[in-house]
């Protein structure tokens, strides 16, 4: 295996340095089968989705086939602009010389993937890296066994062999794959894994781009209108705890954070809304996903098992391990210090935090008191924490709003709202700290797989003499006013109508 995986590697590379996927027709023939995979195989594509993870079509479509569907649309309406290179103005000292930055592909891409948008999280990058002229290895996540078969036996039917292929396996499988080099690495998945990653690409110095996970926290204003609260607040709350593969998804909301008068009434809009979404008997729902294997399903379990946190769940909180549903499920202050709050929770469990925080945590957690007093403590509340990949604050108080952009670090902030932001093309997607390295989406995508060549074209009709030795007080003269842009300085020292005000005699 071994052996054969270091003979197609190394084929790829061959095939990359003949050149063919630098061409614009090439890389636009591979957009476009592509886009034949996913129009002719949607099918497919959703009966995999729903056989690894219970994901609904319409899910299915909204948060993988339609997204990667715009994304190869934009690619291919934007390839020429992102492949011409931009002019780099030198100042106008630099007579008749011209500079610009000339995009090239960085050469052999691994891409690593993770199991909860299996078709998402593989294609996105490729779309980039293809876009960029790369060739292409995809090893999506072995959890997800459907929708990896179905990459690995479908796509080479519409990409060119040579140069994309798609490597299925686990961890050990991922451990040969980085045992070679490779000019670019993007991974998504854990922290823990992500380690593993960036030491071996250290071998190589190869780049990465880290898209992690951590706990993404969400803030709730105490809202008074019944429109904000209950239409677009608690019901966009509501879809990106558990609407989004049942909150196995790195930018759900993790947990709540609401001022404690206010959370039993959030409380009581966030059950009505949850029977609405999914009904009475939300085990018999086909709108929301399941847990992807047993494993997870008993982690998230045990998140449940201690007894104070078992005593917070106020909604919810049933399970069946044969169909690995777990009822979307509302807690109320477990414990800061329980695997529940230190633990990304990757399931549909939202715990809300509205103070009665215990002393032990009140240090670690920047508090100066036991609750959430003011929306406001939530501050400190998140700087205590590993930067998150993405923050949510839903609040029509503009000051707060400036304070959460200025005061936090997050990948990124979104007002009002959650989830919509991996949607947006012109925003960058990436974690910062623990949550990730690296960005990507859109042109992000194509300049991470891209390495910007500067190039410089000089004439030889002219020069500036005074760069090159032997050294005197009156060059170093003429380089300041040079570094200063002072060309009339400049002048006036050439005509000897300025003198330098300091004199060196440092040799
Ligand atoms: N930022 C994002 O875009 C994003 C998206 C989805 C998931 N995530 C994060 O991913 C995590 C869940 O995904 P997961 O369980 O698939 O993560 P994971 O880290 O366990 O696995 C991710 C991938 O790495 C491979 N892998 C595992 N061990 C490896 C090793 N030792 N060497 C090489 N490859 C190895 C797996 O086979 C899989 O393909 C969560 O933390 C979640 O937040 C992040």
């Amino acid at each position: 295996m071994e052996k054969d995986l270091g003979k197609e590697i190394m084929q790829m590379r061959e095939c990359y340095r003949k050149g063919n996927t630098k061409h614009v027709t090439w890389r636009r023939a591979q957009l476009k089968g592509l886009l034949s995979f996913l129009a002719e195989k949607e099918v497919e594509i959703f009966r995999a989705l729903n056989l690894d993870l219970g994901k609904n079509y319409v899910e299915a479509f909204r948060d993988e086939v339609g997204l990667l569907k715009k994304s190869l649309n934009l690619a291919l309406k934007d390839l020429k602009t992102w492949m011409a290179s931009k002019e780099a103005k030198l100042p106008s000292i630099a007579l008749l010389s011209y500079a610009e930055l000339v995009p090239e592909p960085l050469g052999l891409i691994l891409v690593i993937s993770s199991w909860n948008f299996p078709m998402g999280l593989s294609l996105e990058p490729l779309i980039g890296a293809i876009a960029a002229g790369n060739a292409v290895v995809i090893k999506p996540s072995e959890l997800a066994p459907a929708s990896s078969s179905l990459l690995a036996n479908a796509l080479p039917n519409y990409l060119d062999t040579q140069a994309i292929k798609v490597i299925e396996g686990g961890p050990a499988v991922g451990q040969q794959l980085l045992h070679h080099k490779w000019d670019k690495i993007l991974f998504t998945g854990s922290p823990k894994v992500g380690r593993i990653i960036m030491s071996e690409a250290a071998k190589n110095l190869t780049p990465v781009t880290l898209e992690l996970g951590g706990k993404c926290p969400a803030i709730l204003d105490s809202l008074s209108w019944s429109w904000d609260k209950e239409v677009v607040a608690i019901n966009r709350i509501i879809g990106a705890k558990y609407g989004s593969c049942a909150g196995q998804a790195c930018i759900s909301i993790d947990y709540l954070l609401v001022e404690k008068p206010f959370s039993s009434t959030v409380v009581e809009l966030m059950k009505a809304l949850i029977k609405k979404m999914y009904g009475d008997n939300p085990r018999e729902s086909h709108s929301i996903s399941r847990i992807i294997n047993k494993h997870h399903f008993l982690r998230l379990k045990d998140l449940l098992t201690d007894q104070k946190v078992k005593d917070c769940i106020v909604y919810g909180g049933s399970m069946d391990e044969d169909s690995l549903f777990i009822e979307p499920t509302i807690l109320v202050d477990p414990p800061l210090e329980s695997a529940m709050m230190t633990e990304e929770i990757f399931g549909p469990l939202l715990p809300i935090i509205t103070g009665a925080i215990p002393f032990s945590c009140l240090e670690k957690s920047g508090l100066s008191s036991g609750q959430l007093d003011k929306i406001e403590d939530s501050i400190d509340f998140i700087n205590s924490r590993p930067k998150p990949l993405a923050l949510y604050a839903f609040t029509k108080n503009e000051v707060l709003k400036e304070r959460l952009v200025s005061e936090t670090s997050s990948g990124s902030v979104v007002f009002n709202d959650a989830i919509i932001q991996f949607a947006a093309d012109t925003l960058p997607f990436g974690g910062i700290g623990e949550s990730g390295i690296g960005k990507y989406h859109g042109k992000f995508s194509f300049d991470t797989f891209t390495h910007y060549k500067a190039v410089a074209r000089r004439s030889l009709l002219t020069d500036l003499w005074y760069r090159f030795p032997p050294w005197n007080n009156y060059k170093l003269e003429l380089l300041e006013n040079t570094y200063n842009y002072d060309y009339f300085g400049l002048l006036l020292v050439i005509l000897g109508l300025k003198r330098s005000r300091k004199t060196f005699h440092v040799n």
